[in-house]
């Protein structure tokens, strides 16, 4: 992380992109750590966390501009000081707040003050913005002709083609539209309320008072959607009546729903979401283990579960993949998290989408041994439930028919819930667009017998 301390939002978001360039950061992570050392008042917090996201969000979209600006190729440009011009081309040609004079004075003094740059790269940026700004001044910006409406949508909403092509076979074009604009579009904070410690109504007049716009979802009691402020700052959340969870989420625990008293295993579960939101519907009674790969996380879930006061999780470091004898049909409730290629949390962290494709391409294999080994811990009887939160078929749909084609001890359970409707078949695809949620996939399955 950068040493200096950010002052204005323009900092915030160029500190937060370069260490997203030089160390790999979250954009949500860096954002947060970087918004904590600055101490911005309300409104210039969201113009940073604005600047973020949008950069991040239109990063295809600004580079293509950016190549009819520059003299050089993008390769040939030093890392901050792209992150700084993909910023500036943002506020010029996709936001409608800046002064165009603002966008360009506030991006060259970022290159000359944060990009280790001489004379000549801050000539060249002012070239690049001043360029860009008579582009915009004069309506002759380049016309994205594209040859066919997936490569439209994929620059347009700056999403690979790949990925593209993909939801449009799976989706057809028009949700395909949908899914890519929602990717992009502002996301309020998602609450889930702790109902062993407060009511929805108390909570929402609790985040209220905190100075935060809250709506309840449409379709999620449970769920509070928050603008305006930091939930996660709030005494609300320190004191546990409150978690950050997305509706999609939470109904996972819905679904797999767990009674008090019985035995639960999650098994992946850091940071823990999923394991607190069924460990509140079992009412603290009964036992629930959280498995997860690596040590460091399960903290979180121990932190997590003291917040919220959940006496009943305990923390074990598994591999999911790998079968344990003695946990062999001793579960009521089995959820399998498993790790999927997140491309249904775009709108939430959007760099998601630039992920490597041949290492998205190798999930489907580990995601059908996890399920495959922890099916087995299942009780004649029980429940498993995989969710992920994608929306990939080939992570989704085509690992449960392939689990249950060799299965025959697992059916399909049907459930129902507002979010959705009923679901015969046992399984939801979720969709920013058409359900409020994150993009996300959830199976129910049986275990057949007594
Ligand atoms: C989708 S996240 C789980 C989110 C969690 N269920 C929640 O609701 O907060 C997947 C988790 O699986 C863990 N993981 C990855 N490979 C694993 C494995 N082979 N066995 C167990 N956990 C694994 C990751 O560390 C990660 O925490």
């Amino acid at each position: 992380m950068i040493d200096k301390r950010p002052k204005t939002p323009r900092e915030v978001a160029a500190f937060s992109l370069f260490s997203m360039a030089e160390e790999g950061a979250w954009s949500d992570g860096a954002l947060h750590h970087y918004l904590s050392r600055a101490g911005l008042d309300g409104r210039d917090a969201a113009l940073a966390a604005r600047l973020t996201y949008g950069t991040v969000q239109n990063e295809l979209l600004l580079d293509w501009y950016l190549r009819s600006f520059s003299s050089l190729r993008l390769k040939k440009i030093a890392p901050r000081v792209l992150a700084c011009l993909r910023m500036g081309l943002y506020q010029l040609i996709l936001m409608d707040k800046i002064p165009a004079h603002a966008a360009v004075a506030e991006t060259v003094s970022l290159v000359r003050h944060y990009c280790h740059a001489n004379d000549r790269t801050v000539s060249f940026a002012n070239a690049v913005m001043r360029k860009a700004a008579e582009a915009v001044e004069k309506n002759a910006l380049p016309r994205l002709d594209c040859p066919d409406k997936e490569s439209y949508y994929a620059l347009r909403y700056s999403h690979p083609e790949w990925l593209v092509r993909l939801l449009s076979e799976q989706f057809g074009q028009k949700l395909t539209e949908r899914i890519c604009q929602a990717d992009n579009a502002d996301t309020p904070v998602s609450v889930r309320v702790n109902r062993m410690k407060t009511t929805p109504d108390e909570a929402k007049a609790e985040l209220e008072r905190a100075g935060m716009t809250v709506t309840p979802h449409r379709a999620f009691a449970d769920i509070l959607l928050c603008t305006g402020g930091d939930a996660a700052a709030t005494e609300a959340f320190r004191e546990g009546r409150i978690t950050v969870q997305d509706a999609a989420s939470a109904l996972a625990a819905f679904v797999a729903d767990p009674k008090p008293g019985t035995a639960v295993l999650d098994c992946c579960a850091a940071p823990g979401g999923k394991s607190f939101a069924m460990a509140e519907k079992m009412q603290g009674k009964g036992s629930l283990t959280s498995c997860d790969i690596y040590e460091h996380k399960l903290k979180r879930i121990q932190e997590g579960a003291a917040r919220l006061g959940l006496p009943n999780i305990r923390t074990e470091l598994q591999d999911a993949s790998a079968f344990r004898a003695e946990w062999a049909e001793s579960a009521d409730t089995v959820l399998c998290d498993v790790p999927c290629s997140g491309l249904g949390i775009i709108r939430k962290k959007p760099e998601t989408r630039y992920k490597d494709p041949d290492e998205i391409a190798k999930l489907p294999a580990l995601q059908r041994a996890i399920l495959e080994n922890c099916a087995r811990y299942v009780k004649k009887g029980g429940t498993l439930v995989y969710s992920t939160c994608t929306i990939l078929r080939r992570e989704n749909e085509d690992v449960v028919r392939a689990f249950l084609a060799a299965h025959p001890e697992f059916a399909p359970a049907p459930w129902s819930h507002p979010v959705c409707g009923g679901r015969e078949d046992g399984m939801v695809t979720l969709l920013p667009p058409e359900h409020d949620t994150d993009g996300f996939f959830i199976a129910k399955l049986k275990r057949i017998g007594n």
